[in-house]
């Protein structure tokens, strides 16, 4: 998987020069005034963010276009969406890493737009382990609280215990006198993220921190940062471009597009009520039918049947329906269709059709277990949309 790094993301992959400073601030600013407070159970949440008509442009590319988000304390959202559409820029902006051209960041109800990197205390963890190599897991973690001011800065015995604390939180106890090249990809994403915790940080930013990790590992490390986030309540943004991982991880999904928010909602409604096409497309499998809205149903091009479409006027629109939401019924009934291919995987049968003037294949799902008999190649069949969605454009 490529690097998501960009050329002037400051890293902590080497503690030296001034790479470094801003990385150390980053994982162990000094503005919130923390306790040594214990990592075990709901401690401190993160406090609410507030971000008002953010703007950020490149040259001619708007990266952020006037983006309003509201975090709850203790929430843990996710920003989704493809290469390109803003994920990483909205973070750095958050962070401090970015300075936006407009619009604000709150913090609370503390304007944090002008705050530096260090003053806003944020925890921050990359795609990539950018852990201090030549430092072993306990100096990672501990680095945040020893690099403050000596008068901000926690006694030897309690950054000690604090170190403790989190090994234990992210499972890793005895693992502190250990150097990152003997940890595996998953257990150092594990220590950056207690390093990032180390600060008590007012907003926990992850930026595709299991992007580097392979499927499994991924599935099994979103898992147990879902169980950490709701052990510390800590305010979390967590950049992905896997559906999967945000619907699962989550409690709300932010989708950007171009810049800008297409939909904020909880998984259940991101994908079971997509507010536009382009969210119903990128979350999950979809099928389109090109059509148009005449008195409240949609009529498919090509098609007899009408559907109902939710919608007045008389307008050009597309449905969307997810293949296992399309049924197989008699030839002469629903839209009519002819099977193209057949696709046995392990966990479905695919049926590829061709619907007639539909620019798009259609693809159906069964489940591998179905008794009913799958339809030849070349053969006509009926389909039954059990749940679509109607947009119009
Ligand atoms: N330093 C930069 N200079 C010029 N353009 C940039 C810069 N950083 C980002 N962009 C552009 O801003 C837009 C948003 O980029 P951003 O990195 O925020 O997207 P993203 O959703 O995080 O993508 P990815 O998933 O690929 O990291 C893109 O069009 C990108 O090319």
């Amino acid at each position: 998987m490529p690097s998501h790094r960009k050329p002037d993301m400051p890293l902590p992959d080497q503690p030296t020069g001034s790479g470094t400073d801003i990385a150390g601030d980053a994982l162990g600013g000094v503005g919130r005034s923390t306790t040594a407070a214990g990592a075990n159970g709901p401690a401190a949440a993160g406090i609410d963010l507030h971000i008002r008509q953010l703007s950020k442009r490149y040259a001619n590319v708007a990266a952020l276009d006037a983006v309003d988000l509201d975090v709850a304390s203790g929430e843990l959202v996710a920003l989704l969406g493809p290469s390109g559409s803003g994920k990483t820029t909205l973070l750095r902006v958050i962070a401090g890493l970015l300075h936006p051209d407009s619009g604000r960041v709150l913090f609370g109800a503390d304007d944090a737009t002008r705050l530096s990197l260090r003053e806003r205390n944020v925890g921050f963890v990359f795609q990539h382990y950018a852990l201090f190599k030549h430092m072993t897991v306990a100096e990672n973690i501990a680095f945040g609280l020893r690099s403050r001011p000596r008068r901000r800065r926690p006694d030897k015995a309690t950054i000690a215990r604090r170190v403790d604390e989190l090994l234990a939180l992210i499972q890793l106890p005895g693992f502190g006198n250990r150097y990152p090249e003997q940890l595996s990809g998953g257990q150092k994403q594990r220590v950056a993220l207690a390093r990032a915790l180390a600060i008590d940080p007012n907003v926990l930013l992850l930026d595709e921190p299991f992007g580097a990790l392979d499927a499994k590992v991924r599935v099994e490390l979103r898992r147990w940062l879902r169980r950490l986030h709701d052990q510390t309540g800590q305010t979390t943004l967590f950049v992905t471009h896997d559906q999967d991982e945000a619907l699962e991880l989550a409690d709300r999904v932010v989708v950007l597009k171009d810049g800008r928010i297409e939909q904020v909602g909880t998984p259940d409604e991101i994908y079971n009520a997509p507010a536009s096409a382009y969210v119903f497309d990128f979350i999950g499998r979809a099928n389109r039918l090109e059509g148009r809205i005449e008195d409240g149903h949609f009529q498919a091009e090509g098609q007899a049947s009408r559907l109902r479409a939710g919608l007045a006027g008389n307008m050009p629109a597309q449905l969307y329906v997810r293949p296992h939401d399309i049924a197989l019924v008699a030839a002469d009934a629903g839209l009519r269709a002819e099977v193209v291919a057949v696709h046995r995987r392990a966990d479905r049968i695919t049926l590829e059709l061709s619907a007639q003037t539909q620019s798009r294949l259609l693809e159906l799902d069964l489940p591998t277990s179905s008794d009913t008999p799958l339809p030849a190649i070349g053969s006509a069949v009926g389909l039954q949309l059990q749940r679509y969605r109607v947009y119009p454009g």
